[in-house]
């Protein structure tokens, strides 16, 4: 009987991370983890076709690079694959080149998120109804409905009934618990979950009242899973799975979402460490996780993926990865952006580290609020007025930095002008919209890469279509400084070529959102009038950089250099 199994018959396994000797600490601590590494024959299941893995390249899970104690990781396999046409290893095998697929996954379960998913087959449908029942599931048609009863959501239902908003790790505990009651896990898959790294000592710390949350929450979910006559699981069990899947669920987007859609446990995505400059990262398509490569990975060099919104700052992401992943974060971009905020401060003299922190904190709790307020008109009315907003934000900075030293490129700022800029086209004002989206996405002059990069390009060029959209007759064309309408045409054709260019590399040629962005494109090139150079013709880069500059100068982008915006 495997581990799980012989857990669920009620035997109460002790506390501690799996393949390591509990050793007596004196203060009753796991012991450092040493990770699945030590089990091949696992190891090789957890990236076979048999997991539903479907690699392109051979992949390896060993002892991680990342730092001391970081157990397990994946890594790009060091032997050259076995050529199909002469049984030969590839000997130019050298890795994988960047903007390529990894691998493809179909996770063992997953919870949706997003309205437009189907809770069965996970894939994108349009116009689904709600389950009656518990009003949050949807799916495509009768059969998804039925085979989803079937499987889970004939219990799934109440509980989604009762609490609607339960944190989908923990939903995903009561799934592995009536999938093994129904011999839907298999004792390799169960013995892959109950060797999770489960951070128990963390979570059941006494300081910081994490231990009563957990335990709390195990004992709901042994509540839930044993109700209907079931045999009530061991709760020692629950009371491990519950940071196990918190540790180990991976939360997706869909390429084209900036918000999580899903919350997947995947065995093989669950081996991969965490870097907030990460050399891979995962999506949901069509049902199932593509992990795929944002620059070339050597052979035997370790895959990472950032565990949370890479776009937020330093200082956030290493609080979020503290309490939630128990680990500090010392990745090179991290070192990177606090030495700069370091110098930041150290040069002007007056502000401190924690002025500073409290700033980017307000900054994000006052677009938070703006975007909350565009999603429910007429109740938050004090952000509605997007220029009051703004003001707001520039008043804080200047707070912060009174001899007004706040780059415009330190977080959150950039961030927060592409949300200011997207509101404001919500609001039908397309002048402020595109200084906005041009400032975020231009100051500090970084070259962003991945999935924001193509999402945020895609963002200015919407911006971009509804300027050059503008009845000729409209205030905003009377100003003299702003861009005209064949300097708008030009940027937008040059950025959405490169939006197609991007979303190719790095979402891969059959991901539907690169076909949208290609059928964008494609009609766009359609209404390009007569004359008007073409992207990628002879002519255009000319025309597109001096309109870019125009255009930049236009909204207040130091153009060239490091500095960021000209002025407030
Ligand atoms: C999804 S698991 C990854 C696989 C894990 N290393 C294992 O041995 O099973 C996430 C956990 O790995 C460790 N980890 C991931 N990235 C790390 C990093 N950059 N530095 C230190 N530990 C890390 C942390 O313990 C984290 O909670």
């Amino acid at each position: 009987m495997d581990a799980l199994a012989a857990s669920l018959a009620g035997i109460t396994l002790p506390p501690s991370p799996a393949f390591t000797d509990d050793d007596d600490d004196p203060l009753g601590r796991a012991p450092p983890r040493i990770g699945f590494n030590i089990e091949p024959k696992l190891c090789q299941f957890i990236l076979s076709r048999r997991n539903n893995v479907t690699a392109s390249i051979p992949l390896e899970i060993r002892s991680s690079t990342i730092a001391p104690g970081s157990g397990s990781g994946l890594f790009v396999g060091r032997n050259p694959p076995i050529l199909s046409s002469n049984n030969k290893p590839d000997l130019r095998y050298d890795g994988i080149e960047a903007g390529r697929e990894i691998y493809r996954s179909k996770p063992l379960m997953l919870a949706v998120e997003d309205e437009g998913i189907c809770h069965f087959c996970w894939r994108e449908q349009k116009g689904m109804k709600a389950c009656t029942g518990c009003r949050v599931a949807r799916f495509c048609d009768k059969q998804c409905q039925k085979m989803a009863w079937n499987r889970f959501h004939k219990e799934e239902c109440g509980v989604l009934k009762k609490t609607p908003l339960m944190k989908r790790q923990d939903l995903l505990v009561c799934r592995v618990v009536w999938f093994q009651q129904r011999g839907f896990i298999t004792s390799e898959q169960g013995r892959v979950v109950e060797g999770l790294e489960n951070h128990f000592d963390g979570y059941t710390r006494e300081e910081g009242g994490k231990t009563t949350e957990v335990y709390d929450v195990a004992m709901g979910i042994r509540e839930v899973t044993g109700q209907g006559g079931r045999k009530m699981v061991d709760v020692g069990l629950i009371w491990r799975l519950v940071p196990a899947l918190r540790t180990n669920c991976v939360r997706l987007r869909a390429a084209s979402s900036k918000d999580i859609v899903a919350t997947a446990l995947d065995l093989a995505t669950a081996m991969i460490n965490h870097s907030c400059e990460p050399n891979a990262f995962a999506f949901l398509e069509k049902g199932e996780i593509r992990v795929r490569s944002l620059r070339k990975i050597a052979a035997g060099e370790e895959i990472t993926i950032c565990y949370i919104d890479p776009t937020i700052d330093v200082k956030s992401r290493q609080e979020i990865l503290m309490d939630e992943h128990f680990f500090e974060c010392d990745c090179t971009r991290c070192k990177a952006e606090i030495k700069i905020q370091k110098r930041l401060i150290a040069a002007d003299g007056e502000t401190s580290m924690v002025t500073l922190r409290k700033a980017q904190l307000a900054i994000l709790e006052l677009i938070k609020s703006a975007v909350t307020a565009s999603k429910y008109p007429g109740v938050y009315k004090e952000f509605e007025n997007l220029s009051v907003v703004e003001s707001q934000m520039l008043t804080i900075m200047k707070n912060a930095f009174p001899n007004n030293n706040w780059r415009s490129d330190i977080d959150p700022v950039p961030m927060a002008r592409i949300c200011l800029g997207v509101l404001y086209l919500e609001q039908e004002k397309p002048s402020q919209a595109l200084r906005n989206v041009l400032r975020g996405r231009f100051t500090g002059g970084k070259r962003r890469v991945g999935p924001d990069a193509v999402n945020i390009m895609v963002d200015v060029v919407h911006v971009l279509m509804a300027a050059g959209c503008l009845p000729l007759d409209s205030p905003v064309l009377k100003d003299k400084e702003f861009p005209s309408l064949l300097d708008i045409s030009n940027v937008t054709y040059g950025f959405l070529h490169e939006a197609c260019k991007d979303a190719g590399e790095v979402f891969g040629g059959d991901c539907g959102y690169t076909k949208e962005i290609g059928d964008l494109f494609a009609k766009m090139m359609g209404t390009l009038p007569e004359g008007q150079h073409r992207p990628g013709e002879e002519g255009f880069l000319g025309e597109f950089e001096g309109s870019l500059r125009r255009a930049l100068g236009w909204a207040g982008v130091e153009v060239g250099g490091l500095g960021g915006e000209k002025s407030g």
